[in-house]
């Protein structure tokens, strides 16, 4: 029987990521503000850039606080930024929309992201990876684990110490898999459903540019940042 249970170690590394994830929260509700009104492609696009800009320095800070990261060469950890941002914006948009609020609030916020501007082929993929995150109820453990993570992954572009990033990414895999035994006894395979995930989210993150480059809108304006990170312009 292996050793199942958390160790001390495990514990303070989870602990300091979850506050990590609390402590930077989107200052922003885009969910209210989309709920509040219907907006038009122009605006749309505006409030997903402010949106963006935002999520990036929450996602920088967070990213600080993962233990080892800032001992990973320094071009290294930039590599990993850019190349998991867009990875994240998605999965935090699936926990912005799977969060718990009346069916009608679900229905109407559904209808306000499928009419924002983002070109129709976009919709099922996009939908489908939300209701499969929404399905899993994960806790807020899980989810800061999961985008320590996605941000650790080993075969992003332009990584010249993989293997440096691999062992971090294992040290939160086997924290996430024991995570997951306790949090979903019920769930043979809860861990493994939540991995598969990932691939969904990499598969979907593939089109932001084309998404972008094609919303709905003529003369589509990013900030340097996002130029930078979303591969326009
Ligand atoms: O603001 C948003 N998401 C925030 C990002 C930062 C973190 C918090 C969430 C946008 C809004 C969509 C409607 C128009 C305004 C922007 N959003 C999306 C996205 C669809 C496509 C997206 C994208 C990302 C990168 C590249 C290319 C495209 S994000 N799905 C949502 C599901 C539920 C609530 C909001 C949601």
């Amino acid at each position: 029987k292996e050793k199942l249970e958390i160790n001390r170690e495990q514990r303070a590394l989870m602990k300091a990521i979850v506050d990590a994830y609390n402590r930077h929260q989107i200052p922003e509700d885009v969910a209210k503000k989309l709920l509040q009104d219907q907006y038009s492609p122009e605006e749309n696009f505006l409030l997903l850039t402010e949106m963006a800009t935002s999520q990036v320095q929450v996602l920088v800070e967070f990213t600080k606080n993962i233990p080892g990261f800032l001992s990973l060469d320094r071009e290294d950890q930039i590599a990993l930024l850019k190349g998991s941002a867009v990875e994240a914006m998605f999965l935090r948009s699936a926990q912005v929309f799977s969060r718990k609020m009346p069916t009608e609030h679900t229905d109407v916020l559904e209808e306000r992201v499928r009419k924002s501007g983002i070109p129709d082929e976009f919709m099922t993929p996009m939908f489908n990876f939300y209701k499969s995150i929404g399905e899993l109820h994960m806790v807020q453990e899980e989810q800061a684990i999961l985008t320590a993570i996605t941000i650790l992954t080993p075969d992003r572009p332009y990584v010249k110490d993989p293997q440096a990033v691999e062992r971090l990414q294992e040290t939160m895999l086997d924290v996430l898999r024991k995570l997951c035994v306790l949090q979903h006894p019920q769930e043979q395979q809860y861990f493994a459903r939540l991995l598969g995930r990932l691939t969904e989210l990499r598969t979907l993150s593939h089109y932001h540019s084309e998404m972008l480059a094609s919303w709905r809108m003529n003369d589509h304006k990013f900030t340097p940042l996002l130029c930078e990170i979303w591969d326009v312009q």
